[in-house]
């Protein structure tokens, strides 16, 4: 049997609102295969976030266990496994150093998880590479190279989130609505990037997203979310048995 390359053991998360106790991660147990490719969908306030928070170190569960290719980081800070898992938040502000250029952010990113430093000669030296890599996703990302990250499109900066979020192959790769805040043609065609990508480099990826066509077109696996639990776990076959019509109903009763 192949190892899980991820593993959450009875992952609880509690806060304390209001004087009262509230698991909002709820003894969640997940094994994620190597090149699995799930997607998540889930209601507002269903958990999804915190969920991609204590994989990625972000906050630390209080009770649970997680398992890295068998490892226990469950103690690791994000920035130590930033080497292993990388993530890109559904806002474009967020992945990617503004006053930095396409270039400089995208040699910062093949150092994700090491010491960080820039070198100009480093830069050069790498352009052609880059500019390689830029230019995989035809959206005018490779023509702006030196273009300050701050002066990009929302597409062409969730673009360049995900290049770099891939650039040095990550254990993990968690996509969090990364498509959320596009408009629907800019959306789909990122969003068809990224299921090429993923097949092409064999990742093993994450993704929570609102868009139930792209949970149940995308992904070998889906992972559906209610109150901090699990509720649905479709493998291949079930989920392509599944209809838009079939999520809509449980959004219905969850939400009810
Ligand atoms: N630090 C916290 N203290 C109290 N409650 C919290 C905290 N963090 C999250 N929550 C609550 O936990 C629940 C789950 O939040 P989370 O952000 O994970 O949901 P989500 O599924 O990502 O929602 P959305 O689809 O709206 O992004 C929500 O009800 C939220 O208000």
């Amino acid at each position: 049997m192949t190892q899980a390359m991820l593993q959450l053991n009875d992952v609880t998360v509690t806060v304390t609102n209001g004087g009262q106790s509230l698991n909002i991660l709820n003894h969640i147990n997940l094994n994620v295969n190597p090149g699995d490719f799930i997607t998540i969908l889930g209601t507002n306030g269903a958990g999804k976030s915190t969920l991609f928070n204590v994989i990625s170190g972000n906050l630390t569960p209080t009770a649970g266990q997680i398992l890295l290719d068998g490892k226990d980081i469950t103690k690791f800070s994000e920035e130590k496994r930033a080497r292993y898992i990388s993530r890109v938040f559904q806002d474009p502000k967020l992945g990617t150093a503004p006053r930095m250029t396409v270039g400089e952010n995208m040699l910062l990113a093949e150092k994700r998880g090491q010491r960080r430093t820039l070198g100009l000669r480093h830069l050069r030296q790498k352009k052609p590479q880059l500019l390689k890599e830029l230019g995989l996703f035809d959206n005018g990302l490779a023509d702006r190279f030196d273009t300050p990250t701050g002066d990009l499109s929302g597409g062409q900066r969730q673009a360049l989130s995900l290049m770099m979020a891939i650039s040095a192959k990550p254990e993990l790769l968690l996509l969090d609505e990364h498509t959320a805040a596009l408009d629907p043609k800019t959306s789909n065609q990122l969003m068809a990037f990224t299921h090429q990508i993923i097949s092409e480099r064999n990742l093993t990826c994450l993704m929570i997203t609102h868009h139930l066509d792209d949970a149940l077109k995308y992904g070998n696996r889906l992972i559906v979310l209610n109150d901090g639990a699990i509720e649905g776990d479709y493998d291949t076959a079930a989920k392509a048995a599944l209809s838009k019509d079939d999520m809509l109903q449980f959004f219905d009763s969850a939400i009810a």
